[in-house]
């Protein structure tokens, strides 16, 4: 039964939720309280004493309604209910209780290999257990050879799949089990065969201290019944060349500051070079699709911007560049573009055309301003509405002197200077 209260969390939470739910983080049966939340971060324990690496927390914003005593369904980004959260604490920005699953969570790519210490415990009852986390490719594979041969040990190989890169350790766990049950994993060619190799794929999200981050696999591995853990190696995250990777170059600035004129002079420079497939996010054409509808309070400008922001993300996520140039005028919310972008792995230019004010309004290209001034138009940036700086510009521009040539330089030249463009 779902509850009336909801509330999406994040997805490293989420990846927590599943693990509580499985049965990975037993003994706990729910995120954690204050009391437990501090007492791990200090002594490695629950409050009671029991050891606990690392806190297993829900954020849950001040303002949300739910109190002691109340439900909240949980759900996934796509709205599915996974849980119901019983709240026995609201503190600090956190809600703790324990937690019921709603029927069985969807996963996408090797969902089948998503299986629960119980059934992966029932598969291997008996047998000695060799357990390996892993968060990249197993190289060599000699001392998971040697290790389960002096246990006589099956091998249960333990994916560590969160994010962008969950497939591929799951693809690495498989080309892993290959090699050991073929006898073909040693460097030395001394490497004899493992028979019983078994896959589990586990969300379990990194956590920054190195040490607690291989407490918590240990933990994760107990649970799944292994005597004994290897952690896999680190992968090594060489990014690509810039020039391969994706890009955001994000203009903001005030209406008629110039921010379409100078991007539609970059895309067509690019797309003269010829170098990159470029991704164009007209303002208008926005706000007539994408955008339709919306008006220009807070809300409706912060919907535009993340709208266009996963838009540009997912172009990038590709590999692609994109180029936007909405008003954008609240930095949280280009905060969360950046970080959008970030999270597909691509990189996120932030252009400040910086044409001040008066010079905006001697343009008025729309007679917006004008209009604006007569009090026609509510809510008009920098006139009736607020416009915020940015702090963290990765390139200004002041189009007030200089040519459109010479603005459209400005953004060029450090794109093939940062070896973004050929
Ligand atoms: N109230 C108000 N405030 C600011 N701008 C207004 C407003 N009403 C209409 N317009 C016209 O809409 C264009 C800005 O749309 P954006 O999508 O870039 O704005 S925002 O980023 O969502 O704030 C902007 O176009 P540009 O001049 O190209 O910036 C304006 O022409
Ligand atoms: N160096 C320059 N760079 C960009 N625009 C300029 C420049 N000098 C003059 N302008 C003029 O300023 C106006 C900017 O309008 P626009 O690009 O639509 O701004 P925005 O998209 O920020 O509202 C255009 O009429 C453009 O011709």
């Amino acid at each position: 039964m779902t509850a009336p209260f909801e509330w999406t969390p994040d997805a490293r939470e989420l990846a927590d939720l599943e693990l509580l739910l499985s049965g990975a983080y037993r003994p706990l049966t729910g995120f954690m309280g204050s009391a437990d939340a501090h007492s791990v971060d200090e002594h490695g324990t629950l409050a009671d004493g029991t050891p606990w690496p690392a806190p297993v927390t829900l954020a849950l914003p001040g303002d949300h309604p739910a109190a002691p005593g109340d439900r909240i369904t949980l759900r996934d980004p796509e709205g599915a209910p996974l849980a119901v959260l019983t709240v026995t604490e609201r503190s600090g920005g956190l809600a703790a209780g324990p937690v019921e699953a709603l029927g069985a969570p969807e996963h996408g790519p090797f969902a089948r290999l998503r299986r629960t210490p119980a059934e992966v415990r029932e598969e291997l009852a008996g047998r000695e257990v060799l357990a390996v986390t892993m968060r990249g490719p197993l190289d060599d594979l000699t001392e998971i050879e040697a290790t389960a041969g002096e246990l006589g040990a099956a091998v249960l190989l333990l994916p560590l799949a969160f994010g962008e890169g969950g497939p591929a350790v799951v693809r690495a766990a498989l080309r892993a089990r290959d090699r050991l049950t073929e006898g073909t994993g040693g460097t030395g060619g001394t490497g004899g065969t493992v028979k019983d190799v078994s896959i589990a794929v586990v969300p379990l999200a990194p956590r920054e201290d190195h040490a607690v981050d291989l407490e918590l696999r240990e933990r994760v591995a107990e649970a799944y019944g292994a005597a004994e853990h290897l952690a896999g190696p680190e992968p090594v995250t060489l990014p690509g060349p810039p020039h391969r990777r994706g890009l955001v170059v994000f203009f903001t600035g005030l209406s008629g500051s110039g921010k379409s004129t100078v991007a539609r002079g970059l895309r067509d420079a690019l797309l003269e070079r010829g170098s990159r497939t470029v991704t164009y996010l007209d303002g208008d054409v926005v706000r007539h699709l994408l955008s339709a509808g919306l008006g220009f309070s807070r809300e409706d400008r912060d919907l535009n911007i993340r709208r266009i922001g996963f838009v540009a993300a997912e172009a990038a996520r590709h590999g692609g560049l994109a180029i936007c140039a909405p008003i954008a005028p609240y930095a949280a919310t280009r905060d969360e573009v950046r970080a959008m972008v970030e999270a597909v792995g691509a990189d996120f230019l932030l252009v400040h055309v910086a044409t001040p004010l008066a010079e905006c309004e001697r343009r008025d290209r729309k007679g917006l301003y004008a209009k604006a001034r007569a009090g026609l138009i509510p809510e008009f940036t920098g006139i009736s509405a607020p416009y915020e700086e940015p702090d963290d510009a990765d390139l200004v521009v002041d189009t007030t002197t200089v040519t459109v040539e010479q603005a459209v330089r400005t953004v060029l030249d450090p794109l093939v200077q940062g070896g973004w463009v050929r």
